[in-house]
């Protein structure tokens, strides 16, 4: 596997080579990898003949100091469960040749940014559009694969090459998960063994509510998961939401909708976790 630190020396690579590839597969992180990042890597290995992988803890899209501060950072591992999986490219920019200058542009995305993450992470997805939008031009791949665990992260990238016009395909890979059902990612390194046990409530509150809606109304689905989350002190929600899976906007009623996504965001010490389900 290749390693590329500098900007302009991928730009140059890309240039020199990508006559070479049918299709370049691009996965992008932000390290501390696990199986949920691999599958994205095995997806793009099958699809293409040639995988790029990036790893940047992208300053500009941490709302919280402390979360940024605190990311887990593991990159031996990160460079064996890359070679394992056939990588062959990594990517790994430091944050001044990324941000010679903080990006001024302000992205706009409509309602898609006034909900869940981004109503509690505010200015979370300006700076993911734009360090996304910056690796599009580096990395100039024909396809990029995003994990379904981050759905609102998904719809924002896909309006945004919309919008702008990227020639690029997006593809949306399945969450991969932990036996308990707990959703794998690079946060649940950060949890105390008892907090990591209590995590799989998260999903099995998503499962909850798949169930109860085939026979309750929105409503009563969503104050029973209330019901649920008030007996598990150590699992702080942030929010529970039954959406439209296109839109983000909460729905009233199923039946009035082609697909629901459920999501939800808590604290479990301390650290904030997500998971969604689509039915
Ligand atoms: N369990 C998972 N299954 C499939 N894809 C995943 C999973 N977890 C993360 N991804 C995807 O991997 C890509 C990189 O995500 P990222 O590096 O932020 O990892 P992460 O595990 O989501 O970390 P965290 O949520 O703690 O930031 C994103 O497209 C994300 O949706
Ligand atoms: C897409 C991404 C790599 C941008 O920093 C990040 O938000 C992530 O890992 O999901
Ligand atoms: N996994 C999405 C990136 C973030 O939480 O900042």
């Amino acid at each position: 596997m290749e390693i590329i630190k500098e900007p302009s020396e991928l730009l140059k690579y890309i240039k020199r080579r990508k006559p070479e590839y049918k299709s370049i597969g691009f996965v992008p992180t932000m390290g501390a990898l696990h199986q949920g990042h691999i599958s994205l890597i095995e997806c793009s290995k099958r699809e293409n003949d040639f995988t790029i992988c990036s790893i940047f803890v992208n300053p500009i899209q941490f709302n919280n100091a402390q979360d940024f501060i605190l990311y887990p950072k593991n990159l031996e591992e990160d460079f064996k469960m890359l070679e394992n999986a056939g990588c062959d490219l990594l990517f790994m920019p430091s944050a001044e040749s990324m941000y010679i200058e903080e990006p001024r542009i302000k992205i706009d995305f409509g309602s898609l940014e006034l909900v869940m993450e981004g109503k509690f992470r505010p200015g979370h997805f300006n700076g993911v559009a734009i360090v996304v939008a910056k690796l599009f031009h580096i990395v100039q791949p024909d396809i990029s694969y995003f994990g379904q665990k981050d759905l609102q992260q998904y719809l924002i990238i896909k309006q945004m090459v919309k919008d702008l016009t990227f020639p690029i395909e997006l593809k949306s890979c399945p969450v991969i998960r932990e036996k308990d059902g707990l959703a794998m990612s690079s946060r649940n390194q950060r949890l105390t063994p008892k907090g990591r046990n209590v995590a799989a409530k998260l999903n099995e509150s998503l499962l909850l509510a798949a169930k109860l809606l085939e026979n309750s109304s929105v409503e009563n689905t969503k104050a029973k998961v209330r019901d649920f989350y008030k007996n598990i002190k150590e699992i702080k929600l942030e929010y529970f939401e039954i959406t439209d899976s296109e839109t983000l906007m909460p729905i009233k009623d199923v039946k009035e909708h082609k697909g629901i996504a459920i999501c939800v965001a808590a604290y479990v010490d301390g650290v904030r976790l997500i998971d969604n389900i689509l039915i």
